[in-house]
């Protein structure tokens, strides 16, 4: 794959031409025709974000994301507005309104109430794995692709795992503030050692499938349940019911999305499947487990113990967490429970994880804006096309993303029959497709009626061109 184009390159040329508009402004123009009817429902037609300049990108980051995906926005001159935690839904509403990208991680959430306001959006980076934070099917609708990070903080939660299957094991958590309120209890009674003990990994995905080696490597025996029929790495055997997997396992860890299939997916009778004694980890996403029920069976003595690091509802800054909406749900039953590690959603917070996903993002991110290459959306067809060959005159790239319907590419083709095309490429994905073309043989005129052009289309979701 070539490498990227920057956007200043793309500028130049377009500035020479005094066609630059120093804002960006995104036009939508509503028309019926024929080929209404062949609109899928929610999909809307049509902004046109007419091209821009680096320098005219404004790009919203929240919660922190790391220092390098920074320093990649500031090389590329993007006008970049960093703040170290999520916000409240008015103020996301206010400053989303104007930004071409924004930059999250777990917490914020791009529901369609905030979608609708940003109106001059095309894309968002999770700087995370998860990406049910976002109304990921209203994003693709209006032409913004996703994009996250699929992997790079996978080897943290795995090892965090570890540290608490031993720590459960061994009720190091107990022992540890007993210690710092001031009492000694040494004791062997209910702990044990790890190795020779049943894992069953609930979701055998990045997290899971790589949790298994190293626990293998610890003696243990390991156990997994996946919707899908994955390859089991090591000794690990993959069993075909959650509830075998739970009348089987001495440690539970959970390791799935957040999905209307996995909420609550451990209750009150997924817990009563448990071995006594068991314990139970959920590094997933606190919708995952029905909080009062894993309450109860620790207070009953079911369960020998718990890790939550993700919970329902959390807080958005660091900081004293009772402060109204806020509020983490259940803590103060979960506070009083012995054996039962509380962290807040660390599993992926490491310096090595935050700083790989702050490349990983910052790079497919910088790639969609300039080049228009979306390799690595999740809600989103993949295009990509190498990049354009500035030095050639008259050159430019069109990005047409438009409703997945019959007779788009005629219409287009008809638009675009009049120069050379030089490279074409499109996908679909439900009921979204993008274009991606280089054309030549483009004066700086026909780009201004190109561009209305193709606005003009009953297709069109989003058009960018890019010169
Ligand atoms: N605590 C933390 O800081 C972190 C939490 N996470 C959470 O962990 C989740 C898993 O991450 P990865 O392993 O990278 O995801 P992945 O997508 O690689 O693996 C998830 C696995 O779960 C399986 N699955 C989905 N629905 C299922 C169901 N109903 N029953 C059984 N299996 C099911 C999938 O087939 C897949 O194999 C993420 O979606 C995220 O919510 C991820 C990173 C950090
Ligand atoms: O990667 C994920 O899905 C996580 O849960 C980690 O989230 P965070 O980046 O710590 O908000």
């Amino acid at each position: 794959m070539s490498s990227p184009q920057p956007i200043s390159q793309l500028s130049k040329a377009f500035e020479k031409t005094g066609l630059n508009s120093p804002k960006n402004t995104v036009s939508t123009s509503p028309t019926t025709s024929y080929f209404d009817q062949y609109r899928p429902s929610g999909v809307k037609q049509g902004k046109t974000l007419k091209p821009f300049s680096a320098g005219d990108l404004k790009i919203l980051l929240l919660e922190n994301v790391n220092q390098t995906a920074l320093d990649i926005f500031a090389q590329q001159g993007y006008q970049v507005e960093f703040l170290k935690t999520s916000l409240p839904e008015d103020e996301l509403i206010e400053k989303i309104k104007d930004v071409h990208a924004i930059g999250i991680r777990s917490k914020t959430r791009l529901t369609e109430n905030v979608l609708k306001h940003a109106k001059n959006l095309v894309a968002i980076g999770c700087f995370c794995i998860g990406t049910n934070q976002v109304d990921l099917e209203y994003a693709a609708k209006n032409g913004i692709a996703v994009f996250n990070s699929p992997f790079s903080n996978s080897r943290s939660v795995a090892e965090l795992t570890i540290a608490e299957i031993i720590s459960l094991s061994r009720e190091l958590g107990d022992r540890n503030m007993e210690l710092h309120n001031g009492t000694w209890n040494k004791k062997s009674a209910r702990c044990w050692e790890v190795r020779g003990k049943t894992l069953g990994i609930v979701g055998y995905g990045h997290i899971g499938s790589q949790l298994s080696v190293l626990a293998e490597a610890l003696g243990m025996n390991v156990l997994y349940y996946d919707v899908l029929m994955i390859m089991s790495l090591g000794n690990s055997k993959q069993v075909s019911s959650l509830q075998e997997l739970l009348n089987n396992s001495d440690f539970v860890t959970l390791h799935v999305p957040e999905t209307s299939d996995t909420k609550q997916m451990i209750s009150t009778p997924q817990l009563a499947e448990m071995r006594d004694g068991a314990y139970l980890i959920n590094n997933s996403r606190g919708t995952v487990v029905d909080l009062p029920a894993l309450i109860e069976a620790l207070k009953i003595g079911k369960l020998a113990g718990a890790c939550i690091d993700v919970f329902p509802k959390e807080p958005r800054a660091n900081g004293p967490y009772f402060n109204g909406d806020d509020l983490l749900p259940f803590i103060d039953d979960l506070k009083t429970l012995k054996n039962v590690i509380l962290t807040p959603h660390i599993g992926g917070s490491t310096e090595e994880a935050q700083s790989a996903i702050g490349i990983e993002v910052g790079t497919v991110l910088t790639k969609y804006l300039n080049e228009g290459a979306s390799i690595g959306a999740v809600n989103f067809p993949e295009v990509a096309l190498r990049a354009l060959d500035l030095d050639q005159e008259n050159v430019c790239r069109i990005l047409y993303i438009h409703q997945n319907v019959p007779g788009v590419l005629k219409t287009v083709n008809q638009i675009l029959s009049e120069y050379n095309i030089e490279k074409q490429f499109s996908d679909s994905r439900g009921d979204i497709a993008y274009l991606m073309a280089d054309v030549s043989g483009v004066n700086h005129d026909d780009i201004k009626n190109l561009s209305a052009e193709l606005e003009a289309t009953p297709f069109n979701v989003s058009t960018r061109l890019l010169y």
